[in-house]
């Protein structure tokens, strides 16, 4: 690479979503001059496809759900929903895709943005293709956070490109519902885009591959899911996938199942998991292998790359693969650059400020279905998996007064792991109606570890749903 035209920088970072805006954020805080390079749209999949325009899809659905079960209000919302006034509502939660408000942020905090796509160069170089077909080079003094996200991965289908599937960018995008259906994949993408567009005049078939829904969270809160889903109208097959399919020339998609069934269908929506956006980003300039996720240790760094100066933060890292935990590395990662550039120790301890500990131990999720689902820790099968010793108590809790007050056929489980050893909760897992917002109690006791008789003096107030932690204690005092 030639000297000229190289501008330099302490710190680049390729892809502006969610994850990269934070690490060039924390960055530019820590007084490093920094880049975001941005091929698409300031804001990432998170703000236009993903987490954004998919809640807000969906929040009228569960909303909708609750209140027809509430005395005094269901006259008033037993209509079928305003799918127009639906729709305008998500295009506006995904700011009707124009990145102008992120990237008034992003100049507001000091951090130049590069529009074009980006390219390792080799060590601290990065290449950007620029959109007028230029190429602008770039140096880093300090650091590259690698931060290009994942995009959906299609199964290997013959012809599954004439087919013109749906992913997760056209089921959070479209513009009217499509009469029939098939969603093919039972983890969060597919069942959050079945319970939407069923709500929204859809006749959706969902087929799971595995025996129930959502196979990463414990069993019994995909059961409630399938329930409700089923109740709502929709198709829910499980052991089941797609062996054939093919998009016929008046439009219908003509599906064979893998137990000999037919299907036809408008559209195909493939929710069958991420791939990395790391095929074309010069990986193998730098000795890694193009198309592969960004293995890092857990102060976020690339160790296959001596030096300590390449970074993979968020999706592409593969640590976990949600906007809230891609933004904890992010500002990790940020301390870690700004401490190396500083010349400083690192402090990478079990939970200290340059060890990203939560992505092993605390992932909090939230599954916004009707009922939600919402996760932190382990669960049995991965407490199993890996040797650990826990208890495990569960509670009803439409039991809890303050279910009953939220809706009076609440029905939900809660379930915790206390790790016997430690005396610590290792996992909690809540599904019911509004237990998303019951989470974060888990998560704080899961992070710092409070010891299990402490618990006692967290009292939860009268009549919420987080009386169930109560009633989850007292389970275990009296078992
Ligand atoms: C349908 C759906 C719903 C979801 N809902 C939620 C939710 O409710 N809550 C939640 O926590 N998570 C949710 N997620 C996950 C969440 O979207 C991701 O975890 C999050 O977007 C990851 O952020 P990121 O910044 O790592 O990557 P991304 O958001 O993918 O951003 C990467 C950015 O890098 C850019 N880029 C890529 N390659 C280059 C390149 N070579 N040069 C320049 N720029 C490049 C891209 O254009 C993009 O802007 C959802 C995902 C999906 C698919
Ligand atoms: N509410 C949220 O926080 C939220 C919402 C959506 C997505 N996300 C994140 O996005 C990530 C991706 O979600 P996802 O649902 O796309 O992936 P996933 O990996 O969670 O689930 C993919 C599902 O598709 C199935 N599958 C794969 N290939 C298949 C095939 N050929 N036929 C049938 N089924 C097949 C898998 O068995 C699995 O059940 C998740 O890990 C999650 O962290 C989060």
């Amino acid at each position: 690479m030639s000297t000229e035209n190289i501008r330099t920088y302490d710190v680049i970072v390729i892809g502006a979503g969610p994850v990269g805006e934070n690490v060039a954020d924390r960055t530019t805080a820590a007084g490093l001059s920094t880049v975001i390079v941005e091929s698409e749209l300031a804001g990432g999949e998170c703000s236009y496809w993903a987490c954004e325009p998919s809640k807000a899809l969906l929040r009228p659905v569960l909303l909708r759900a609750d209140a027809v079960h509430v005395p005094g209000i269901h006259p008033a919302v037993k209509e079928p929903l305003d799918i127009d006034a639906v729709l305008a509502h998500r295009d506006r939660m995904s700011a009707d895709w124009k990145d102008d408000g992120q990237v008034e942020w992003i100049k507001s905090v000091g951090i130049d943005l590069l529009r074009g796509h980006g390219r390792l160069a080799g060590k601290r170089e990065v290449s950007v293709e620029t959109p007028d077909g230029g190429t602008v080079r770039l140096r880093a003094r300090h650091a590259v956070a690698v931060c290009t996200g994942s995009r959906a991965a299609l199964p290997p289908l013959p012809g599954i490109e004439s087919l013109r599937p749906w992913t997760s960018r056209d089921a959070t995008s479209a513009r009217k519902p499509p009469e029939r259906l098939v969603v093919v994949g039972a983890g969060v993408v597919g069942v959050e885009m079945a319970t939407a567009w069923q709500a929204l005049g859809s006749r959706v078939t969902l087929l799971a591959r595995e025996e129930g829904l959502l196979p990463r969270v414990e069993p019994f809160a995909g059961e409630l899911v399938t329930e409700r889903l089923r109740e709502a109208g929709a198709d829910v097959r499980f052991n089941v996938s797609v062996a054939a399919a093919e998009r016929t020339q008046d439009g219908e998609v003509r599906i064979t199942l893998t137990d000999g069934c037919e299907l036809t269908a408008d559209e195909i929506l493939f929710a069958t998991g991420r791939a990395p956006r790391s095929e074309d980003i010069g990986l193998d300039t730098v000795g890694l292998i193009p198309g592969d996720w960004l293995a890092t240790d857990d102060s976020l760094t690339v160790t296959a790359v001596p030096g300590n100066w390449l970074y993979a933060v968020g999706d592409v890292n593969h640590r976990a693969l949600f906007t809230h935990q891609g933004k904890y590395q992010a500002r990790i990662a940020g301390a870690v650059i700004g401490a190396r550039a500083r010349g400083e120790q690192l402090d990478t301890g079990r939970w200290a400020p340059h060890s990203g500990t939560a992505d092993t131990e605390a992932v909090p999720g939230v599954v916004f279905t009707d009922p939600e689902v919402a996760s932190v820790g382990l669960t049995v099968r991965e407490a199993e998996l890996t040797g650990r010793a826990v208890e495990v108590v569960d509670h009803e809790i439409g039991h809890v007064a303050g279910a009953l007050q939220y809706r009076p056929d609440y029905r939900g489980r809660a379930r915790i792991l206390i790790d016997r050893d430690r005396q610590v909760v290792v996992g909690a897992t809540f599904v019911g109606p509004g237990v998303g917002e019951l989470l974060h109690s888990a998560t704080i006791a899961i992070s710092a570890e409070v010891p299990v008789d402490r618990l006692w003096h967290a009292v939860p107030a009268f009549p919420t749903i987080s009386e169930v932690w109560l009633r989850l204690l007292e389970t275990r005092r009296d078992s």
